[in-house]
């Protein structure tokens, strides 16, 4: 399945400048990274990806499917950056909630509320109120309510911010696996040295518009030579940003 994004503008306040700017993306197969400065537009981007918002012009499209329809919604699934929660819910009632709104059975959505969250090592978790978890806890939450209807796009703002070392090779290894099965993963980061590696498509947003969107081969290639292997991620990500003349 193809996410495109076309021609898309998005503001959030009428006379301001746009937010998003006529931007036009398709996700690559695999794991993509996002990455670009603080107010870069990031989230705002993955919000249109995500049908949370709406652009005020072009399309956001899967294959032949809008934005708006059930079908997209149920094949798209979203982990925001801020993961709220929800005091009088179990960690379990929590995924399973986010697996009933997104067209799971009750039963369903109860079930694999318990296998998302085996995923993310909180099977230990399974009955107590999210509002006691860690901000790390949180987030894996999250991720287990992104997982839970078995979407074939991810959209994930920050994953991996917060997670201790375990937990993000935790994270790398599910990325790792459902790339494997054919889903396509997006995600922002700021992490560009940790995630770069594993991913095969490098987008950089700057000011609302893409600086680079290709292979992470190519987006490494922007590293000034004599930068050893291990700084190039960071050392190509300041280069293009310099070259575009961003404030960062
Ligand atoms: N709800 C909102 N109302 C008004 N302006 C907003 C809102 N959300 C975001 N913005 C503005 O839109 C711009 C892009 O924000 P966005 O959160 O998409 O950036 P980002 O690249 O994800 O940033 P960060 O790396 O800090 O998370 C910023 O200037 C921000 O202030």
């Amino acid at each position: 399945m193809t996410l495109r994004i076309t021609s898309c503008t998005y503001a959030y306040r009428r006379r301001r400048p746009p937010v998003i700017a006529d931007l036009t993306y398709e996700l690559a197969g695999g794991l993509s990274i996002l990455l670009g400065p603080n107010g870069a537009g990031k989230s705002t981007l993955l919000k249109l990806a995500a049908s949370v918002l709406h652009p005020k012009s072009g399309s956001v499209t899967l294959d032949s499917l809008g934005s708006r329809t059930r079908e997209f919604r149920k094949a798209v699934a979203w982990m925001p950056q801020e993961i709220a929660s929800l005091p009088s819910l179990t960690v379990r009632e929590w995924v399973a909630y986010v697996g009933w709104l997104k067209g799971l059975s009750k039963a369903e959505a109860w079930q694999n509320a318990q296998s998302s969250l085996a995923r993310v090592e909180l099977s230990d978790r399974l009955d107590m109120k999210t509002s006691s978890l860690s901000g790390g806890q949180m987030r894996r939450v999250g991720l287990a309510g992104a997982l839970v209807h078995s979407a074939r796009i991810l959209l994930l703002d920050e994953p991996t911010a917060g997670l201790d070392p375990h937990q993000r090779r935790v994270f790398r290894d599910i990325v790792g696996n459902l790339g494997a099965d054919g889903v396509r993963i997006l995600l922002s980061t700021h992490d560009v040295a940790d995630l770069a590696e594993e991913a095969d498509h490098v987008t950089v947003l700057n000011d609302g518009s893409m600086i680079h969107d290709g292979p992470t081969r190519s987006f490494l290639s922007h590293a000034p030579t004599g930068f050893d292997a291990a700084r190039a991620p960071e050392a190509a990500y300041s280069a293009l940003l310099a070259h575009h003349g961003a404030d960062f």
